[in-house]
């Protein structure tokens, strides 16, 4: 089975740590991504060369890399550079996640994509609008994922649950669609399902343990307010 077979209908697990946090180290990323397997993950999306070469040694699913960077002079964030892509493709990533938005960014989305091909790697697209996948399928990205929607200052919103409208759109487009942001409940995966996408990426509502502790912390405290 080819790689986005092996995802197709499944959920990824992205074990993305708050940054700093007591998480963030790449023996406890290497557990957090053993234990989503164990769980019946059908992949996983890892950041950093690091942890992904620590994943690596302990699961056989799809792994799919990303390196995150906060540049002073762009405002894309994910995999910005070549570098980015040998490192994640040295550490053993099955695909490789780029920004595929068009805004000033230090490298073309076709040279990464190339890079991203010639290391053997296929591509995702982490997309924010319609006109970002239109884009990179057409330059040839194997999966499109709806990851950056409400996270650029065009698509800039409060929206809650993850975008139905764009994994509609995607799936209208053909290809392979990730639906990614904000999945935060197991009802909210399946919207995202019936909206047409192939497979399911979640992360902080499965590994970022301070957000989600805040999410029950702050429910509680607003029931106690209200009593
Ligand atoms: C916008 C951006 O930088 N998204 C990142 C991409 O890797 C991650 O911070 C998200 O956790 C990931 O996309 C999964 O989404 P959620 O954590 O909402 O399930």
């Amino acid at each position: 089975m080819d790689v986005p077979d092996r995802l197709r209908g499944g959920l990824v697990v992205s074990c993305q740590p708050v940054d700093d946090g007591p998480m963030d180290a790449p023996d406890i990323v290497a557990a957090m991504a053993a234990a989503a397997v164990a769980g019946g993950a059908a992949g996983l999306r890892i950041e950093g060369a690091a942890n992904l070469a620590a994943v690596r040694t302990r699961v056989s699913v799809p792994i799919i890399g990303i390196i995150k960077r906060d540049l002073d002079d762009s405002p894309v964030r994910i995999t910005p550079f070549l570098d980015d892509v040998q490192a994640l493709a040295s550490a053993g990533a099955d695909i490789i996640a780029y920004d595929a938005t068009d805004r000033p960014r230090p490298e073309t989305t076709a040279r990464l994509l190339s890079a991203i091909h010639a290391a053997g790697a296929l591509a995702m697209a982490d997309c924010a609008t319609l006109a970002d996948g239109q884009r990179a399928r057409a330059e040839g990205a194997a999966i499109l994922g709806t990851t950056l929607s409400g996270y650029t200052a065009e698509t800039a919103s409060d929206a809650r649950g993850p975008d139905t409208a764009l994994i509609a759109a995607f799936h209208e487009l053909g290809g392979f669609v990730m639906a990614e942001g904000r999945v935060n409940t197991p009802d909210l995966a399946a919207v995202a399902m019936s909206a047409g996408a192939d497979a399911v990426t979640v992360g902080t509502a499965l590994t970022r343990l301070e957000h989600v502790t805040g999410w029950f912390r702050d429910a509680i405290a607003k029931a106690r307010d209200t009593a």
